[in-house]
């Protein structure tokens, strides 16, 4: 009967600065990860998250069987990581997410002919909104997606971002922009 069930997710990372480079030239510590937004036990309908690093970090594939969805690292380089969600039900098709993983802010900087200047902040964040959609699951998916527990507190986490207010400011900026360039088609 055309049932639909969307479980909003988010993913990203949040890297820190040592300050000073190492001796093995790791400049900052990052945390990569997936979490459901509602802060909900998947682990009944996520059989695993896989976190894709650069190839030439030892164990370039790293698993989670069960949450919390996140690879600690330390490093000097950013570079694409490919995040894969594999589900419980086999006939649910993985899902795969691309994170760019972000450790210095580019700031147009005093770079010889003013280029972008990478720029070591202390902490950085860089995480995005996304839903996972279930188009009819099968019935036995359907139970598992519907009766999926709260996270205990030890594994809940506060996200960086306030989502409810960037949605606010983008609808906000989307209305006033509509209305911008309707005068603009009055004054036409
Ligand atoms: C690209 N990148 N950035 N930082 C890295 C650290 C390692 C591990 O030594 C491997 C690759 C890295």
């Amino acid at each position: 009967k055309g049932a639909t069930i969307v479980k909003p997710i988010v993913f990203g990372n949040v890297a820190r600065y040592f300050g000073h480079k190492r001796n093995n030239g790791h400049t900052h510590e990052w945390k990569v990860y997936l979490r459901l937004y509602n802060n909900e036990d998947s682990s009944g309908y996520i059989k695993k998250v896989q976190f894709k690093l650069h190839d030439s970090y030892a164990t370039q594939i790293r698993v989670c069987n069960e949450p919390p969805y996140e690879v600690d690292e330390t490093g000097w380089g950013e570079f694409e990581v490919v995040i894969k969600i594999y589900f419980v039900d086999p006939s649910e098709r993985p899902v795969t997410i691309y994170h760019m993983l972000k450790l210095f802010k580019i700031e147009p900087g005093a770079a010889p002919g003013g280029g972008p200047m990478p720029v070591f902040t202390d902490y950085l964040v860089s995480e995005f909104y996304d839903e996972l959609i279930f188009s009819e699951p099968s019935t036995t998916m359907m139970q598992l997606l519907k009766s999926a527990p709260p996270l205990p507190p030890s594994i809940r986490s506060q996200f960086e971002t306030d989502f409810e207010e960037k949605k606010n400011e983008t609808l906000q900026a989307i209305l006033s922009a509509k209305n911008k360039i309707g005068t603009e088609i009055d004054d036409l």
